[in-house]
């Protein structure tokens, strides 16, 4: 059942209690709920997610993303890779997480990224073989919103058909666009393969887009864990508006600190919640390690300066973090209307967009606005980044840079443009997560950490290189215009300075309570997700993620919670 007010709650006193109900959390809570002698409780500090309607219609996403109501209007601190600049960090305020404000791209990495998380634990249970079924466990794809023939786009062998989130290829066409992304992947074949499927574990090459789509509209952690069918179960308890502040009443149990209760604030009270079993934090990876600091969880140096009783000396909570840097420059005017400024750049279509919409789910408000196609490339062998840091892709099938293809652009409303976004999907760069108050609510210090490598700068370098040689393609001759950014003639300094400029988020974090083999001297939680030295405690979100794989992270976060319920259940034999 679903909670507006903390009075409503029957009691304070579960199994389970989790904290956050974002992408992970209500996978964790829908898993455990299967069984109906189990109880939980999910403490959402957000709003409800019900008639949001910018989450709802995929192409209203720029309308939501900056949206203060809906997010939590965290700032980043300034960043000396980006000559200093800070930029705001978004993360969702509301049921379903990120996974109900993110731009509903589905990649789930390379099947390297996931056998080095296997290495790495010790685990063979993150290895990509492993951590396949739960990909499909969580997925119901989905045919597209406008039933197109959708042979040859995707390859039905690597996708679930019976999971709780809907997945689906574009369901309006922009024809135009496509057939020549299509047609670069032919007239260059050896940079720019096509690739069927690039969920298949080997994500090299262009494929076509799938999002967290169903049906023409987003499908969320909240939509589809959180479905009626589910929410209605009496023994699964959320509460919105709740915010935890910190985990209280230290004991010990098998030789272990423990916490016997989870504090929160709702309105301006502080309450506190009881797990028999086990606490989880699924606050994400902003959230989570700011709630294991201010519990006393951390670098006793930092604790101690803040005057918060340490309980345990873990210096890994909130380092290691690591996200894809995001180069928006790639954009040219392009000599055709059929462009996302069609819609955004005439009131009277986009009303009718709209209007299509809310009448029958088709049209263009179907998509998410993000692009038509993903490419993922390597470096070339002779790359001068390998001069400046080895190799850190997890192997050779594992990209490290992504180019995303889009029928439109930012900057001026009502020109027609095209953009490849570049992201470096294999970045050396590490930022923090940490906190420089002992008020649980003061907002937390976010760090990416951004281009803090030169080795990260080479490979946006590099992206540029390889956008431009996709758009050499000779499909391309009579279309394109003039780039809204003019990089002719840059030199690599120059180019090095725009870059360092104008360099983004892509909002992947992950890493801040990440997981490490059993008995290693860093990391935050063991394989089996337990946070290491603490007693009835762990992480289940994009935090325990060790190192940023190569993919947009929700669908990964999605595996890594489907799989860390069922370490749960078998924990406790529930
Ligand atoms: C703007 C943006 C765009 C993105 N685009 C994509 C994309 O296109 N594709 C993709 O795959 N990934 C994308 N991502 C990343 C992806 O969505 C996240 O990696 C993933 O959703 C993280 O899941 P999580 O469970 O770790 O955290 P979240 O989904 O953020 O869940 C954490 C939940 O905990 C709650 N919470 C936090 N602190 C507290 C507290 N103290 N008390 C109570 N509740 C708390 C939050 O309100 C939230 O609901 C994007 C992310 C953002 C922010």
């Amino acid at each position: 059942k679903l909670y507006d007010n903390v009075a409503d709650l029957p009691g304070l006193k579960y199994d389970f209690v989790i904290v956050g109900g974002g992408t992970a959390g209500n996978v964790v809570a829908n898993r455990l709920t299967e069984n109906p002698k189990i109880a939980v409780l999910v403490l959402e500090a957000g709003l409800s997610n019900e008639g949001v309607t910018s989450s709802q219609v995929p192409f209203l996403l720029n309308q939501l993303i900056p949206d203060s109501t809906y997010s939590w209007n965290y700032t980043t601190v300034p960043m000396p890779g980006l000559n200093g600049r800070s930029m705001p960090y978004f993360r969702a305020f509301f049921l379903g997480g990120c996974s109900a404000h993110n731009g509903m791209v589905y990649t789930r990495g390379a099947a390297d990224d996931f056998n080095r998380y296997a290495t790495l634990t010790g685990d063979k249970g993150w290895s990509w073989d492993r951590i396949l079924p739960y990909f499909l466990k969580s997925e119901k794809w989905s045919p597209p919103a406008d039933h197109h023939d959708t042979r040859g786009q995707f390859n039905p062998k690597v996708h679930g058909t019976k999971g709780p989130i809907s997945v689906s290829l574009n369901g309006f066409p922009w024809s135009t666009f496509e057939q020549k992304v299509i047609q670069t992947t032919k007239e260059l074949p050896h940079e720019f393969p096509f690739n069927l499927d690039m969920n298949s574990g080997q994500p090299l090459g262009v494929s076509w887009l799938q999002s967290t789509i169903g049906g023409g509209e987003r499908s969320t952690s909240a939509t589809g864990y959180l479905a009626p069918k589910f929410i209605r179960r009496p023994n699964l308890h959320v509460l919105l508006h709740a915010q935890v502040s910190k985990l209280v009443n230290a004991t010990h149990k098998a030789g272990k600190p423990a916490f016997g209760g989870v504090q929160f604030r709702y309105g301006n009270s502080l309450f506190v919640a009881h797990a028999s079993k086990e606490i989880i934090l699924s606050a994400g990876p902003v959230g989570s390690p700011q709630i294991l600091l201010n519990s006393g969880i951390g670098a006793h140096s930092t604790l101690s300066a803040l005057g918060i009783p340490p309980v345990l000396d873990l210096p890994s909570v909130g380092k290691n973090a690591s996200d894809h840097p995001s180069l928006f420059i790639m954009q040219w005017e392009v000599n055709s209307n059929e462009t996302f400024a069609s819609i955004t750049g005439n009131a009277t279509r986009f009303a009718q967009g709209l209007a299509q919409w809310n009448t029958s789910r088709t049209g263009p408000f179907v998509d998410s606005g993000v692009g038509t196609h993903i490419g993922f490339s390597r470096l070339p062998k002779h790359s001068s980044a390998f001069a400046v840091h080895a190799d850190p892709s997890p192997g050779p099938g594992a990209p490290h840079l992504e180019m995303t293809f889009t029928p439109g652009g930012f900057g001026a409303v009502g020109a027609n443009l095209m953009t490849i976004d570049i992201a470096v999907v294999s970045p050396v760069s590490r930022g923090s997560v940490t906190i420089n108050s002992n008020d649980p609510f003061a907002p937390p210090l976010i760090d990416p950490g951004y281009l803090s490598s030169e080795f990260d700068v080479i490979a946006l370098r590099e992206g540029v290189a390889q956008a431009k040689q996709f758009v050499s393609a000779p499909v391309w001759s009579g279309y394109l215009g003039a780039m809204t950014t003019d990089i002719a003639g840059l030199s690599d300094l120059e180019l090095e300075t725009l870059i360092r400029s104008s360099t983004g988020s892509s909002f992947h974090l992950v890493g801040t309570a990440g997981m490490s083999a059993r008995g290693a001297r860093y990391g935050v939680v063991d394989p089996d997700l337990q946070v290491k030295g603490i007693s009835g405690l762990s992480v289940i979100d994009a935090s325990v993620v060790p190192i940023v794989p190569a993919a947009h992270t929700a669908a990964v976060t999605y595996a890594f919670a489907e799989r860390g319920a069922d370490l749960l259940k078998q924990r406790w034999s529930c």
